[in-house]
């Protein structure tokens, strides 16, 4: 953390983490075009920090007892070039300065990070993308002092620095608890030292924060002004929230940057009471893919914060959903455990759970604003279909899909049963990877019958069509796996066939394959799906499909259970190398040359399924080999 640590009169200067100085040189030389955006972070911030005092006053009231009023207070000094923004939150120890300021703690930050390409230009816009939180100060000012006091500590500490490399810690003095920043504004930046400008930035930003945000001294006759409405935005009507401030909030709970994709906001009566303001980004968050998939949603009750990590609130499919709830009707004491278990909990979950599904619903009547949502968020709710037994069906309604007829768009189960082939009486898949999955030699047949099938591409799909679900009384079925039988369908118009080979040739060939593959394959047999390549592989009806156990393979290692299962070699008898193959096995002297060729067939099936030969090496000498008779 410290690259050095010196103490020098009771100063002791740290250096930045690597990143952090990074981060910092982008600030300090930032063109950005919305400065002003700092004063929301660290008034976001400020309220943050009275929420969780607020609740750790719960269990310990003597924390808040001398000064009960929670505010942020805003102060110019115009002579000094000085912005002071101050709170009586729950402040920051020594080391907790040295922590949440000196290095990358969040998630948001570092992702940031992560993206920044060493080109100002680019990187600049990545702020607006991604929000930087208190380092957005270096936007605007030269120097900075951050003076906390932790609440129930007797000692303050001062952190200050000009963002370049080093930071210096010393002792201060702070009269009660909480945070003062003072920033000491750059040339050029004098916007931010005017009362009117102020005014205006907390008014778009920050009017939704729930406790006074106030501007001292600047009022008629040298009064303070109190700049926000200063009540918490979910209990006000819906009437007088403007679409604007629901932003804003978003913003503020989501620690997100984008705009809220949906915004719910209503009032739930009845055997428990609460209120719900939850939103549907736009972008995905961050930490989506996490694999902790924790809810971010707030909990408050009667407007204290509780928690904004409580797993019980909403299943890990919805983790996407930001936002905030209030019950009146849960304990104010009630710890994070309890919470977890309690049944009024469990109803709070199933109110949102549903109110967050019905939304969808109705939302998705407009197909190409749903498609965005489906593509930023789809691949989470489908966890829905392998977790969330009791509302599968309605899960499964929202769903979306590719297909190989819906080009770029998507469509849903029951457009797919619409349009339904005759006699047809599943819904065909084919898992894998989006690049080649759509042009798999297992499609030719279903493609030739201009049957439609869903091409699933993200790792959930693996599972939730392994829990045998159906929909509308159609199963799904997987075109890789088990036996298909088509031949009710009739084939689409204009489809010619190429004659087959002899039956006992094909009978023979198989034969030689078998013998010469042994244990590689579980077994060699005549394809109902090819139309057009040779060969490919599938699994047997009670194994597990073949992209799973790629899947299992690359993260859990060849020994995970099923992954190994022996795939089922299918030939097509009417392609002509297969028909030229059948030909000769039949003709005597012609082991060598089938055994090769049974190996080259196998290996060319597992290449199509993107697994590369079993042997490279031997695989290289008998394509040479057969290359050799070609030629020669
Ligand atoms: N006024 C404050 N009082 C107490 N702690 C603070 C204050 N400002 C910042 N912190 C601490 O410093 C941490 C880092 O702040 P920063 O603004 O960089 O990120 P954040 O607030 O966690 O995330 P975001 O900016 O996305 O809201 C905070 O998480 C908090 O713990």
């Amino acid at each position: 953390m410290a690259v050095e640590a010196k103490a020098a009169e009771g100063v002791e200067t740290r250096g930045f983490e690597a990143e952090v100085a990074r981060l910092l040189h982008l600030m300090v030389h930032s063109v950005y075009s919305e400065k002003e955006i700092f004063l929301r972070e660290l008034i976001s911030n400020a309220s943050d920090a009275c929420d969780r005092l607020r609740y750790a006053a719960l269990t310990e009231p003597a924390l808040t007892a001398d000064d009960p009023g929670f505010r942020v207070e805003l102060a110019i000094d115009k002579d000094g070039r000085r912005l002071t923004i101050a709170d009586n939150g729950i402040g920051m120890s020594h080391d907790e300065l040295v922590a949440n300021l000196g290095t990358i703690a969040r998630s948001g930050t570092s992702a940031f990070v992560e993206q920044l390409s060493g080109d100002e230009s680019k990187d600049v816009n990545l702020i607006g993308r991604f929000g930087v939180g208190f380092y957005s100060v270096f936007m605007v000012a030269s120097s900075v002092e951050v003076v906390s006091r932790k609440a129930g500590s007797p000692e303050a500490w001062s952190w200050t620095s000009d963002g370049a490399g080093t930071y210096a810690m010393r002792h201060a003095v702070r009269e009660g608890r909480g945070t003062t920043i003072t920033l000491t504004l750059r040339t050029g930046e004098d916007e931010f030292l005017d009362a009117w400008r102020l005014k205006k930035i907390v008014k778009t930003y920050s009017d939704h924060i729930a406790l006074p945000v106030i501007l001292k001294g600047e009022g008629e006759e040298g009064a303070d002004e109190t700049l926000n409405a200063a009540s918490a935005l979910w209990t006000r009507p819906k009437a007088e929230i403007t679409p604007e401030q629901y932003g804003e909030f978003y913003r503020h709970v989501g620690h997100a940057m984008d705009e809220p994709w949906a915004t719910v906001h209503w009032k739930a009566e009845g055997t428990i009471e609460y209120t719900g303001l939850l939103f549907i980004p736009t972008n995905r968050p961050f930490d989506l893919f996490d694999p902790k998939r924790e809810s971010r949603l707030k909990l408050y009750v009667r407007r204290v914060f509780i928690t904004d990590n409580c797993e019980a609130l909403l299943p890990g499919y919805l983790r996407f959903v930001r936002g905030v709830v209030d019950s009146a009707d849960l304990p104010l004491n009630i710890s994070r455990e309890m919470l977890q278990e309690s049944a009024l909990t469990a109803k709070i979950r199933a109110g949102l759970i549903k109110k967050i599904l019905s939304e969808l619903d109705k939302r998705a009547a407009d197909a190409e604003a749903y498609k965005a949502f489906w593509d930023a968020f789809g691949a989470v709710l489908k966890e829905g279909l392998y977790e969330d037994f009791e509302r599968r069906e309605q899960v499964l309604k929202l769903a979306r899909f590719r297909t190989t007829k819906s080009g770029e768009g998507v469509i849903s189960l029951a457009d797919y049963v619409a349009r339904m082939r005759p006699n047809q009486t599943a819904i065909h898949f084919i898992t894998g990877d989006a690049a080649g999955v759509g042009h798999s030699p297992q499609l030719e047949a279903f493609k030739a019958r201009d049957i439609e099938v869903l091409l699933l591409t993200d790792p959930i799909d693996d599972f939730w069509t392994g829990v045998g679900l159906d929909f509308d009384g159609k199963p799904f079925q997987s075109v890789t796996r088990g036996d298909i039988d088509l031949s009710l369908i009739p084939e689409a118009a204009g489809g010619t066939q190429a004659e087959a080979a002899p039956d006992a040739d094909i009978a023979t060939l198989i034969a030689a394959a078998k013998l010469a593959l042994g244990e590689q394959v579980k077994d060699v047999r005549v394809s109902k799906r090819l139309t057009d390549s040779p060969v490919c592989l599938v699994a047997d009806s009670g194994d597990m499909d073949m992209h799973l156990a790629r899947l299992l393979r690359a993260h859990k290692g060849a020994d995970a259970a099923g992954a190994k299962a022996v795939r089922i070699l299918e030939i097509n008898p009417r392609h002509p190398l297969v028909k030229a193959l059948a030909e000769r096995a039949t003709r005597p002297g012609a082991t060598d040359a089938l055994e090769d060729a049974a190996h080259l067939l196998l290996d060319q099936a597992r290449i199509i399924e993107g697994e590369g030969p079993s042997d490279p090496v031997a695989f290289a000498r008998r394509l040479s080999d057969v290359m050799v008779r070609a030629v020669a």
